[in-house]
């Protein structure tokens, strides 16, 4: 069976500075989940023309817009570049430009030209869950997301401070606190069936959160 060997990376996008080129329907989706997930992300866009959507986006996320063409002193200080012009050609300019600056790129919907993909993406708190189908099917990766958002609890936040602020407690040395996690934890995945329906998992982490407050920090 064909696997997915991308290796998936958190990145502080608030300590990196991300480019996207173009301004059109493309540009505008892929900052909306860019801010969506990291809404303190550095971030400039350079096209000649901007949709008013990415207008509203760019000012309400501190996004800083230039309007000209494409060049590559825009490349400058930016460590990730998305291009999504309607230029084919261009495209493929930038994504040369930035490896031989060793910059990061990723052409949109264009995985032969990307160094990294973008993913779905669900955020809870403290939580975030990345999906990639390895370039496969976006619209998989779009319904595994709506799927996550809706099957991982709201309050799953809650669960990892509770974990975060019982670990605090412990005393002992490493073996014996990665023991006690686990041990408070182990609900979580301790299965007999092999197949873990979403009711079951939802159910799961719920009981772990009232075992990890039961706990009393
Ligand atoms: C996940 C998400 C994140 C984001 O965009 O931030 C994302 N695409 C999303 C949606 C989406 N994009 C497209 C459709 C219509 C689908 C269709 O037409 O079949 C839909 C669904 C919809 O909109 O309903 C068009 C499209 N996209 C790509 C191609 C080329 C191809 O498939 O070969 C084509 C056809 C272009 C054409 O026809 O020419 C390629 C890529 N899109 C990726 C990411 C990367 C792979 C991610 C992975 O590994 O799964 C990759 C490889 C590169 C990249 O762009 O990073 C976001 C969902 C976010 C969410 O909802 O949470
Ligand atoms: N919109 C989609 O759903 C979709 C899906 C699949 C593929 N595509 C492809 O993706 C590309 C972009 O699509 P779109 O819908 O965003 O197009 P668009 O026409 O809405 O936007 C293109 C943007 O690129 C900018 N641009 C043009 N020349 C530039 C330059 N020299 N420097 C900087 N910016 C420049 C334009 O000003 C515009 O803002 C197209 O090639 C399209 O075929 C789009």
């Amino acid at each position: 069976m064909e696997r997915n060997n991308l290796y998936p990376i958190f990145l502080k996008t608030s300590q990196l500075h991300v480019l996207i080129v173009g301004g059109g329907y493309v540009a505008e989706e892929k900052l909306q989940f860019l801010t969506k997930s990291s809404p303190d992300a550095n971030i400039t866009l350079v096209s000649p023309m901007f949709r008013p959507g990415t207008l509203e986006l760019a000012k309400r996320f501190k996004a800083d817009l230039i309007t000209d063409f494409y060049d590559t002193k825009y490349l400058e200080g930016k460590h990730l570049v998305v291009a999504t012009t309607d230029k084919p050609e261009l495209n493929i300019q930038i994504y040369k430009d930035c490896r031989g600056l060793d910059k990061l790129v990723n052409v949109a919907d264009n995985p032969p030209y990307c160094d990294f993909y973008m993913g779905g993406i669900v955020t809870k708190g403290n939580v975030k869950v990345a999906i990639s189908t390895n370039g496969k099917s976006p619209t998989t990766a779009k319904r595994l997301r709506q799927f996550f958002e809706e099957v991982l609890p709201d309050n799953i936040n809650e669960m990892v401070q509770n974990l975060n602020a019982y670990r605090k407690t412990l005393k002992g040395d490493f073996e014996y606190k990665v023991d006690k996690m686990n041990e408070v934890t182990k609900t979580l995945v301790d299965k007999n069936e092999s197949q873990i329906s979403r009711s079951e998992v939802s159910a799961d982490l719920k009981k772990e959160q009232e075992t990890t407050k039961a706990v009393k920090i």
